[in-house]
């Protein structure tokens, strides 16, 4: 059964890639830039949350925002690929969102935490996990300010679960490729670079 769903996962497009780091590291300015430069390679796993969305976040592209009720009866139906308190929100994958992705032979990005890594590995999703890491806790620090999205207690709350973060990348295994976001331009060029066999395939198969 174990072989089948994995042969099923393999026929259902191009490997998935996970990018996991920090609140406030750059994993959606990573993304976003990704899929802005290869329209048509990659599609976002659009995970559903019920935290609020932020100024510009729309529903159903950034997110699908939820209450947790909803959520949780969602998660009780086995909609979910995984889920995870983070922050005090819910957050999950759901298995459409994955599907929807697939199901257009695009290389499907997902934006998880550490939980849902964990999670993933246990699934047969057999993704190419990448971790994303800023150059200092004090880095870190400066840009989630500067993205004035957060509250004062919110902000301590994500610097404390990025140090658990920072700590679990280090474990040997964890991650297939890890990224320091100093400089934008270079870390997009690793990202693309370790992207790069993937982008190439599907672009072959479109073309
Ligand atoms: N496990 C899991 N984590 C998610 C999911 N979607 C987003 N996250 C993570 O939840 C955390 C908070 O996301 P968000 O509220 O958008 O804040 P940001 O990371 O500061 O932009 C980040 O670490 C995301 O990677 C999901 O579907 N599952
Ligand atoms: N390499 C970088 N140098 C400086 N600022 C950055 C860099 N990468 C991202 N940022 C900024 O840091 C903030 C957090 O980035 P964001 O993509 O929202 O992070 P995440 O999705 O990991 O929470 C944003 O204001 C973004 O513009």
């Amino acid at each position: 059964m174990r072989h089948f769903s994995r042969l099923f996962s393999v026929m259902a497009g191009p490997r998935p890639v996970v990018c996991s780091g920090p609140s406030g590291v750059g994993k959606s300015t990573l993304l976003k830039k990704l899929m802005k430069e290869y329209e048509g390679v990659f599609g976002f796993s659009i995970s559903h949350t019920t935290r609020k969305p932020r100024p510009g976040e729309q529903n159903g592209i950034d997110y699908h925002y939820v209450t947790r009720d909803v959520m949780q009866a969602g998660i009780g139906n086995g909609d979910f690929i995984e889920s995870a308190e983070f922050s005090g929100n819910l957050y999950g994958t759901s298995k459409a969102a994955v599907q929807e992705v697939q199901s257009k032979n695009l290389i499907c990005l997902l934006d998880i935490d550490m939980q849902g890594v964990k999670n993933i590995k246990k699934t047969d999703l057999n993704p190419m996990f990448i971790s994303i890491q800023p150059p200092s806790m004090e880095i870190l620090e400066k840009r989630l300010r500067g993205r004035k999205t957060e509250s004062e207690e919110s902000l301590q709350k994500r610097l404390q679960t990025a140090k658990i973060e920072m700590e679990f990348s280090k474990e040997p295994g964890a991650f297939d490729v890890i990224i320091i976001n100093d400089n934008l331009d270079d870390a997009y060029a690793k990202l693309k670079d370790a992207l790069k066999e993937e982008i190439d395939k599907v672009k072959k198969v479109s073309s």
